[in-house]
């Protein structure tokens, strides 16, 4: 009985959130949402079972491959505009359903529709960016799930130019609300000293009548 308790105790713990008051934004982080063990075997079974695509962008008239692989998941009416190509949503992976009900009781939202990101080791990367797609709406709640090897995430204010670096260690979400996205930009930076495999969830809701 002891034991149980002790346990239930630290797992507590372990998911305390730890909130960031910055200016024009409100994350939280839970560092440790998802167990070692869980995490591990989410992370092979992504990059095993699904159709992962490294699709052209336009970067400065060129057509480049984006620096890392991707997957666009969620319910059918969710389409998403990604520096002018219009991607159609995979349908939910059983694992991934499962997921979502999780992050939405964590994050008292209702997620929809996901980006999964595969950063191969840390010369793959994302740059400076919003999510601020007109699909999602004025004020884009967004949870970030990572999984595997931690990777450092900035963010940078538009306006102020204030920076907040964070770690996204394996098993962590973190919640970003209020006018985040429109005030702020985020970024993985290339990072030589990771080499190992990362998947990164990215939660958005988009309703269905846009
Ligand atoms: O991989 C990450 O942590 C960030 C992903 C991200 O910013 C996005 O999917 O828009
Ligand atoms: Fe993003």
């Amino acid at each position: 009985m002891t034991a149980i308790l002790t346990r239930s105790t630290e797992q507590l713990k372990l998911q305390q959130p730890r909130h960031f008051s910055l200016p024009d934004a409100e994350l939280t982080l839970w560092p440790n949402w998802m167990s070692e063990a869980k995490s591990r075997v989410l992370l092979q079974q992504l990059c095993d079972e699904l159709d992962w695509q490294q699709p052209a962008i336009r970067l400065y008239g060129k057509s480049v491959a984006i620096p890392r692989q991707q997957v666009w998941m969620g319910d059918p009416h969710c389409h998403y505009r990604y520096s002018g190509t219009r991607f159609m949503p995979v349908a939910w992976h059983p694992l991934v359903r499962a997921l979502v009900a999780d992050v939405n009781r964590s994050c008292h939202h209702t997620f929809n529709c996901v980006l999964l990101n595969h950063y191969r080791d840390g010369h793959q990367h994302m740059g400076w960016h919003a999510d601020n797609e007109p699909e999602l709406g004025a004020h884009p709640v967004i949870a970030s799930l990572s999984l595997g090897q931690a990777r450092r995430f900035d963010l940078r204010h538009r306006q102020t130019e204030e920076q907040l670096q964070l770690s996204l260690s394996d098993g962590s979400l973190l919640l970003m609300k209020g006018a985040c996205q429109q005030y702020w930009l985020h970024r993985v930076p290339k990072q030589s000293k990771a080499t190992s495999l990362r998947i990164n969830l990215t939660f958005r809701y988009i309703p269905a009548t846009v």
